[in-house]
């Protein structure tokens, strides 16, 4: 098989007990599986939950606390015992495990973006296993991803994986919660999530767990819409990745595999960046940038909102106000104001682009009926 490169995300559940004590077998086994991998030349990227489920037993909470400062409290107890033991356990088999915290913060600018994807190159190149966790001790409320689902998609739509492997306490995807209704049963391949599946989707099944079925549901969809193939499922012993990559894992296989991967750029302005403000264009221009595959000229510029400076990212909406994408203008607000609705050769003067388009399009990215 050729060398793939696999997002592995592991729940808190498949961590931890419910008592917050970190299980040495679970890690135990999921490292032999991780080194099974390594074995046979694939790259494999851990994102892992479990900071919190780790650490609060120590600071004396007496179950996995709900309170933001209880939590940041928590993780940073939790993140280093968690560290320590994926160590002890990945070191004797000649694996280097880094640890990498990450906010949404991060994914916002786009320089601290790029030092992401620069860093974890040189460590992949290297070898290492790198393994991912929220900042939870440092994340602001509003600006959490709260459980590492989504973020491990993003991770994995970023890295332009071959897939995510989404590890949690149940053997994947059932027609309701089978923890409550046993006799729910299991799909075993889903095309695309459909909005019934996602209704069907309940909350975690554990007092550890975070997000429960739906959220992964929405992770996967999220993995897809970046090109990215998932499994959600567990399995046990050190052969448990290698057969969900071989079709034989126990659990939902969403998507087929070998798609068409966003590019990173595209992917930075449709899910990460922060818009600083608002185009309306007209119809000529919706249909030219939608349908035509054009980049955004002034001509077609009907109003401009927010303050912003060239090369910063805004919204595009049409006159009804839908939101049609998203890109990385060439004028600043207040030259935009000057420029709009005239034709090129009267712009180009205001523009830091040659051929004084407002939005290149391979600086844009559509979003129109995607919410
Ligand atoms: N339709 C469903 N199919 C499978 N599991 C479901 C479903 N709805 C809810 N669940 C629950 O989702 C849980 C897994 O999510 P969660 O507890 O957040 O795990 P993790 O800690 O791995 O993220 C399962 O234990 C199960 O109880
Ligand atoms: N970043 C958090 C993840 C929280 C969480 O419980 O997530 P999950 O188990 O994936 O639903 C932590 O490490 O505790």
């Amino acid at each position: 098989m050729k060398k793939q490169r696999i997002v592995v995300k592991i729940g808190s559940s498949s961590l931890t007990d419910d008592i917050g004590n970190i299980v040495d077998e679970k890690i135990a086994d999921h490292t032999s599986a991780i080194a099974a991998m390594k074995q046979q030349g694939h790259e494999v990227i851990v994102v892992s939950s479990g900071a919190v489920a780790a650490g609060f037993r120590a600071l004396g909470y007496p179950s996995r606390p709900k309170v933001m400062a209880a939590r940041q409290a928590s993780a940073a107890v939790g993140q280093s015992l968690l560290i320590q033991r994926y160590i002890s356990h990945l070191s004797p088999k000649g694996i280097t495990a880094a640890q990498m915290l990450l906010t949404k913060g991060d994914f916002y600018s786009k320089g601290r973006f790029q030092n992401f994807y620069t860093s974890m190159t040189e460590l992949l190149n290297r070898g290492a296993v790198p393994i991912i966790n929220e900042n939870d001790s440092i994340s602001i409320e509003e600006l959490t991803y709260g459980d590492n689902d989504m973020l491990s998609a993003l991770v994995s739509g970023f890295l332009q994986a071959d897939g995510l492997v989404i590890l949690t306490d149940i053997n994947g995807l059932y027609d309701s919660n089978p923890k409550t209704n046993p006799g729910a049963k299991r799909f075993n391949f889903v095309p695309i999530i459909s909005d019934e599946m996602l209704e069907a989707a309940g909350g975690s099944g554990s007092s550890v767990g975070t997000g429960g079925m739906k959220s992964k549901l929405l992770a996967a969809d999220k993995a897809q819409s970046l090109g990215v193939s998932v499994f959600i499922g567990n399995g046990f012993g050190e052969r448990k990745l290698l057969d969900i990559l071989e079709g034989k894992g126990d659990g939902t296989y969403i998507g087929a595999p070998m798609q068409q991967h966003m590019q990173r750029k595209k992917q930075w302005l449709a899910h990460h960046a922060k818009p600083s403000g608002m185009i309306a264009v007209d119809a000529g221009a919706e249909k030219a940038i939608l349908k035509g595959g054009k980049s955004l000229l002034p001509v077609g510029i009907i109003a401009v909102n927010g303050l912003f400076d060239a090369l910063d990212v805004v919204d595009v909406r049409n006159t009804n106000g839908d939101l049609l994408g998203r890109g990385q203008v060439f004028y600043s607000s207040i030259d935009l104001e000057k420029v709009k609705g005239l034709p090129g050769p009267e712009a180009k003067a205001y523009s830091i682009n040659e051929r004084a388009e407002v939005i290149h399009r391979d600086n844009w990215v559509t979003l129109k009926n995607k919410g």
